[in-house]
């Protein structure tokens, strides 16, 4: 009995690969390596001593995900593959909705010919928008993403509840708040492909001497400092989560629809100062900004009411903003090695 992980060699899809390797799940990985790299499939056997199978494919090839599903016996996926950059799918809205969605779907028809249930599903917390309270738990009432990226994630959720009820099957939406960090063995982390559009890679090669200063995208929102608020959320403990999740519903053995949401956040929002703060402090180094205009599409606040994965998963975040910007600083280390 296998799990598949779609997007297994991306950033939080390798992470949580080497969750379930050290938990004894059996993974068959599908990725095209379209935002990552082969390497990581071996810092993975590196890290664990494991091996899992790996495909090297497109999932919108249906008849090649058919094929492993015929050699492997798999009872559960956990689907990370999606393209997601939020400025990128403004420009490219067809091609963020056909990857992210008949990859989707083609997993989902397998899912259904072959009777098999436990599917788990990266969403994200841009699916409430800018919501009108915080923290924000899993009832808070849902918006209109602003950018095609987030609507993906909106319709992923839909297309999934809709398959569960009707074939009576078991469903996990999981909404990330902001992953960060890198792997403590610092063999992988997330892979700086281009200029980086979230702020922590990009906090990373401003101190590495890569970019000359941090934009930071405006100092006149409503909050403390006046910069923007996200829950960075460590990602080995993220990956954790999945491996929770997911034990929790192969658990379910009754017959019928089960549709869990949880969010996955630390439940503290940290300002852009404050990230930059930390940053410097835990690596001894200088990290030089500039205030810029607010960047357009860009909330003020949003951080988790995680509460409900704690009460359901027993899980929750346990690693610091300084400890987890500790691991992007010896993973920017272990890059420069590779060069
Ligand atoms: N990183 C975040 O801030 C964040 C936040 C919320 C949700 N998510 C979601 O979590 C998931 C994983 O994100 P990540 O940060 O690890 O991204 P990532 O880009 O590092 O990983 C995605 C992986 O999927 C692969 N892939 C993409 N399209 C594919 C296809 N058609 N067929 C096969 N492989 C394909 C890529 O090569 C990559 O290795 C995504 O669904 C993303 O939307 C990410
Ligand atoms: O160079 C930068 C990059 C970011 N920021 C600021 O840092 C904060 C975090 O920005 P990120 O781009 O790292 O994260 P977002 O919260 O904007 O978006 C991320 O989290 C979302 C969920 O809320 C989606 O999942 C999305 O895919 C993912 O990129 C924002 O206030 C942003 O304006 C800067 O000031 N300078």
């Amino acid at each position: 009995m296998a799990i598949l992980v779609t997007g297994g060699l991306g950033y939080i899809g390798s992470h949580t690969v080497v969750e379930l390797l050290n938990n004894n799940f059996e993974v068959v990985i599908v990725d095209d390596l379209s935002n990552s790299e082969k390497f990581i499939l071996k810092n993975i056997e590196e890290i664990t001593g494991r091996k899992p199978v790996f495909y090297p494919f497109d999932l919108k090839r249906r008849e090649l995900l058919t094929q492993v599903f015929d050699a492997h016996n798999i009872e559960g996926c956990i689907n990370f593959a999606a393209s997601k950059a939020v400025g990128e799918s403004q420009l490219k809205p067809v091609d963020y909705y056909e990857n992210n969605l008949f990859s989707l779907i083609n997993i989902l028809q397998e899912f259904k010919e072959r009777e098999i249930s436990n599917f788990i599903f990266s969403s994200s917390c841009t699916v409430y928008g800018q919501a009108d309270t915080m923290p924000i738990d899993e009832n808070t009432p849902l918006k209109t993403p602003e950018s095609v990226y987030g609507k993906t994630k909106q319709m992923g959720e839909e297309i999934l509840i809709d398959f569960a009820k009707a074939y009576q099957r078991k469903i996990t939406l999981l909404r990330y708040f902001n992953p960060i960090g890198a792997h403590p063995s610092a063999k992988i982390g997330e892979l700086p492909i281009g200029v980086p559009n979230n702020l922590v890679p990009y906090v990373m090669q401003t101190a590495a001497g890569i970019r000359e200063k941090l934009n930071i995208w405006g100092n006149d929102y409503p909050t403390e400092d006046g910069t923007a608020v996200r829950d960075y959320i460590y990602v080995v403990d993220l990956a954790k989560a999945h491996v929770a999740a997911l034990k929790k519903l192969m658990q379910i053995t009754s017959d019928g629809t089960v549709v869990d949401i949880y969010n996955l956040g630390t439940g503290k929002g940290s300002s852009v100062l404050e990230v930059v703060t930390a940053f410097e402090i835990a690596n001894h180094v200088e990290v030089p900004y500039q205030v810029c205009d607010r960047r357009e599409g860009d909330i003020t606040i949003a951080y988790a009411n995680a509460d409900k994965a704690e009460r359901e998963l027993g899980w929750k975040s346990e690693t610091t903003l300084e400890e987890a910007l500790k691991t992007v600083w010896e993973w920017q280390k272990y890059l420069e090695t590779k060069k």
